[in-house]
């Protein structure tokens, strides 16, 4: 699914009102219809009261129609206009006209000098004060409201956005936002819903379809796109009936060390899962009669020496493709023999784990990278390979900039994790809390460089890889609880997360 830019938004709305030559406060009777339906759904009548917040912006626009709606059928509205600035947009002032038009009841105008209303437990409060417009700090006694909403443990929804979330920056110091039970949002999600810093005001949220120009929104290519079922069952191969191992690709797992051959038995283990037709682990000595006790479907090499850590990497595996790093560690010897392999290596690989930190910390390193490889970091190897960033957006922007720049692939491994190439970004749809445990990001090397081996092009294997690890964790939290989740579980469902692509009914998804 596509994710627009305010930029895009506001075109596609432009668009829309030439196209249906109708003028602009149509389409906002139309969203703010689309809000009235869902809450009328809901509320069926009941008299809980419902106090309106509006802007004086278009998103204020929208919740003045609803506002109307409301008291056209008799429920217990109370409307404020938030006036945070003197250029009332015509659009808001029309339907706030018309607003006025069928009450007497008209809305109480909210000034720096106003005292705040009370807001009770009991209430239904409507955030419509700031859309996709905010583009500076609200005025403070602006704020005060936001934290009054938020204090007031009243059931909130937000009109598009959650009223001081910002579309193309994270919240800094005395920033406050809104924090609804359920955010209405037009059209499509928004950016910020996905990124760590915002996504927790986002607890639950569901798209209205308001109708904004199909052509524009079809032939529009954006910068960041959702990655869900409809998008995976796009890049899925179905395999025919008489296939035999040998179709399906060697994976290579390079990695493990002394007290950490787990990391590359959950990732060997992973990429047989994933449906790889054969798989070896190259581990030192000492990890062998581990791998092979723990996976006798996995083959093992390993290297000359008698050590605690890979002092080399020299292998016969003709493998399609190879992931490295998982339980490596950092050992100059393990640095000098990473060094030698990367320098041979022609064809796009996995690095993750302690291979991005050897890489990070030998920059050098990165022009033997073969192109299309894909990195898979979390938070804190990024920064390594990276260096620092300002917030999510600014994170957002250096990854892709270094991604561009050397040619590769990063997942950037989070909440939502976010893959990027070619200055895209590619947000992850599936998963839980449950992942963040230990071994699951071996498990996620494993799962693509096991659809690497297959012959999905890397941008496929990185996107579908994510999406199925986070999959499979959806569904076996059904068994296990997020709690209860450990890595090892998620290669378990793994079958089940590829049955689930055309299963009907689907699999419950994750809360
Ligand atoms: N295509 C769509 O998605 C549609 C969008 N509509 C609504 O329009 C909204 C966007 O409307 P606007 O662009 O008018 O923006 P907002 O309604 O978010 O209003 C903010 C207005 O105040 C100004 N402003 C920004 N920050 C401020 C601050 N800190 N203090 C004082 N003033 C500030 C802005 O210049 C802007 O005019 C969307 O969020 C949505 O609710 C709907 O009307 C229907 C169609
Ligand atoms: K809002």
């Amino acid at each position: 699914m596509k994710i627009y830019s305010r930029a895009q938004i506001y075109e596609a709305d432009k668009i829309t009102a030439e196209k249906e030559s109708l003028p602009s406060i149509n389409l906002m009777e139309r969203a703010g219809g689309y809000l009235y339906e869902w809450v009328h759904e809901r509320l069926q009548g009941g008299k809980v009261p419902i106090k309106v917040f509006c802007g004086i912006g278009n998103n204020g626009g929208d919740g003045m129609v609803l506002a109307r709606y409301l008291v056209e059928n008799n429920y217990n509205v109370t409307t404020y206009v938030v006036n945070y600035n003197t250029k009332r947009v015509p659009d808001f002032l029309e339907a706030y006209d018309r607003l006025k038009s069928v009450t007497k009841n008209w809305p109480i105008v909210l000034t720096e000098e106003s005292v705040l209303p009370e807001i009770s437990p009991q209430d239904i409060v409507i955030d419509a004060i700031f859309g996709i417009g905010l583009n500076r700090a609200p005025q403070d006694w602006v704020k005060k409201l936001f934290s009054a909403i938020n204090a007031s443990n009243a059931y909130v929804l937000s009109v598009d956005i959650p009223s001081g979330m910002y579309m193309d920056r994270s919240p800094e110091e005395g920033d406050v936002i809104v924090l609804p039970r359920f955010t209405l949002s037009f059209q499509a999600p928004k950016l910020p819903f996905f990124l760590p810093a915002t996504a927790p005001f986002m607890q639950a949220w569901d798209i209205l379809d308001i109708g904004l120009d199909p052509e524009y929104l079809a032939k529009t290519p954006t910068d960041v796109e959702l990655i869900g079922k409809q998008e995976v069952i796009q890049m899925y191969k179905s395999r025919h009936q008489f296939a035999h191992k040998g179709m399906f690709g060697h994976s290579l797992l390079i990695g493990g060390s002394y007290g950490k051959m787990g990391a590359i038995v959950l990732a060997s283990k992973a990429a047989m899962r994933a449906g790889s037709g054969m798989v070896t682990a190259y581990v030192p000595q000492i990890g062998v009669q581990i791998l092979q006790t723990a996976l006798p479907e996995v083959m093992a090499e390993t290297d000359n020496f008698n050590g605690k850590v890979l002092e080399e990497i020299d292998f016969q595996t003709e493998a399609n493709a190879i992931g490295i790093g998982p339980g490596m560690g950092t050992d100059p010897k393990t640095v000098k023999a990473v060094e030698g392999f990367l320098k041979a290596q022609k064809n796009p690989m996995v690095i993750d784990a302690d291979a991005i930190n050897i890489i990070a910390a030998h920059p050098a390193l990165l022009e033997h990278v073969p192109n299309l490889s894909i990195f898979t970091p979390h938070l804190g190897e990024l920064e390594r390979l990276i260096g620092t960033w300002k917030d999510d957006f600014d994170r957002l922007e250096k990854t892709s900039k270094f991604a561009k720049t050397h040619d590769i692939i990063i997942v950037i491994k989070g909440a939502h994790t976010i893959t990027t190439h070619d200055m895209k970004l590619y947000i992850n749809d599936s998963g839980n809390p449950g992942l963040a445990t230990a071994g699951s990001g071996d498990v996620l090397t494993g799962v693509i460089t096991g659809l690497l081996a297959q012959g999905y092009h890397p941008m496929e294997a990185a996107l579908m890889g994510v999406y199925f690890h986070g999959r499979a964790a959806d569904i076996a939290i059904n068994q296990y609880g997020i709690e209860g989740l450990m890595a090892g579980d998620v290669i378990e469902f793994l079958g089940r997360a590829y049955m689930d692509l055309f299963a009907k009914p689907e699999e419950p998804k994750a809360p």
